[in-house]
């Protein structure tokens, strides 16, 4: 996939064990490990705390994972996932149900999941019109698939022979189908997805900083999808850092970069480490 943006910025190599993030911090990460309880760590879910794989329906959360948030969430503010998921499926391939404290955010910030309790607009009337419109869009394009997410709808071309191609061939037709119900395409890695205008993760995050009145802020993401995160908590006007988690696929300019959700798994326990020192 192509470039997004800039040049990535810093980088923290994972180690193993016990790990400290206190050389060369940026502000943003010294403001978190300073005062903990005024934090809020937001991540998102594909491709950052879980590992990029073929099919949608196959991902699963870092084996480190359900750990490491457990341990964050007792030190910090707040530990808030904003996906494109439905927050459930994410609760569910995450391993979630029992991470106290824990805000889900699903459907880009439309779903909220909190102590086992899901909330959520009614579904988009556009989305029963594309639902059927893409079948023979997307039969057309061998290997191409359609996951139905209920309040969204996203067109994977991941396992075609040549996904790029594929996803260039389907961006204009499905730009336009969704034009036509009212709803947004939302582009990510090799994936179109159709969605509800009005809602993205930047809009989201901004909300849930104000409600647990936060005074530092860190998004981790891989994806586009994760740019309005990023950008709001550039807005916020708190000490904020920004956490790419990198691949081969695609570039996004943040504070720090990591490789993948193994990084971003060493990162959130060094910050754990450095809260506890
Ligand atoms: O906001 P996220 O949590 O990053 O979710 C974004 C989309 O992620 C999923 O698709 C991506 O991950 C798949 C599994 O690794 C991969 O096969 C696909 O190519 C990626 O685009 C998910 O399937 C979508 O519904 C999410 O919107």
């Amino acid at each position: 996939m192509r470039s997004e943006s800039g040049e990535r910025s810093r980088t923290a190599e994972p180690t193993r064990g016990r790990a400290s993030v206190t050389a060369d911090m940026p502000d943003g990460l010294r403001a978190i490990t300073a005062d903990p309880a005024g934090a809020v760590i937001g991540l998102d879910f594909d491709g950052t705390l879980s590992p990029i794989v073929a099919d949608p329906a196959a991902a699963r959360i870092h084996p480190d994972g359900p750990a490491v948030l457990t341990r964050l969430g007792a030190l910090v503010g707040a530990v808030v996932i904003v996906t494109g998921r439905p927050a459930a499926v994410a609760v569910e391939y995450g391993s979630l149900s029992k991470v106290p404290g824990l805000v889900v955010l699903g459907h880009y910030g439309l779903e909220r999941w909190e102590a086992g309790t899901l909330s959520a607009p009614p579904v988009h009337p556009g989305l029963s019109r594309v639902r059927t419109a893409l079948v023979p869009l997307v039969s057309g394009v061998p290997g191409a698939m359609i996951e139905d997410k209920e309040r969204a709808v996203a067109v994977h071309t991941r396992q075609t022979a040549d996904p790029q191609a594929a996803l260039d061939a389907l961006r204009e037709p499905v730009a336009k189908l969704a034009a036509e119900a009212g709803l947004a395409v939302e582009p990510g890695k090799f994936v179109l997805e159709l969605r509800p205008q009005g809602m993205d993760k930047g809009v989201a995050l901004s909300a849930f900083l104000r409600e647990r009145q936060a005074r530092s802020v860190l998004f981790a993401g891989d994806d586009l999808g994760d740019l309005a995160a990023f950008a709001a908590v550039r807005a916020s006007g708190l000490p904020g850092v920004t956490v790419f988690s990198g691949s081969s696929e695609i570039v996004v300019e943040a504070d720090i970069v990591v490789n993948g959700p193994e990084g971003v798994m060493w990162l959130l326990t060094s910050i754990a480490d450095s809260i506890e020192v």
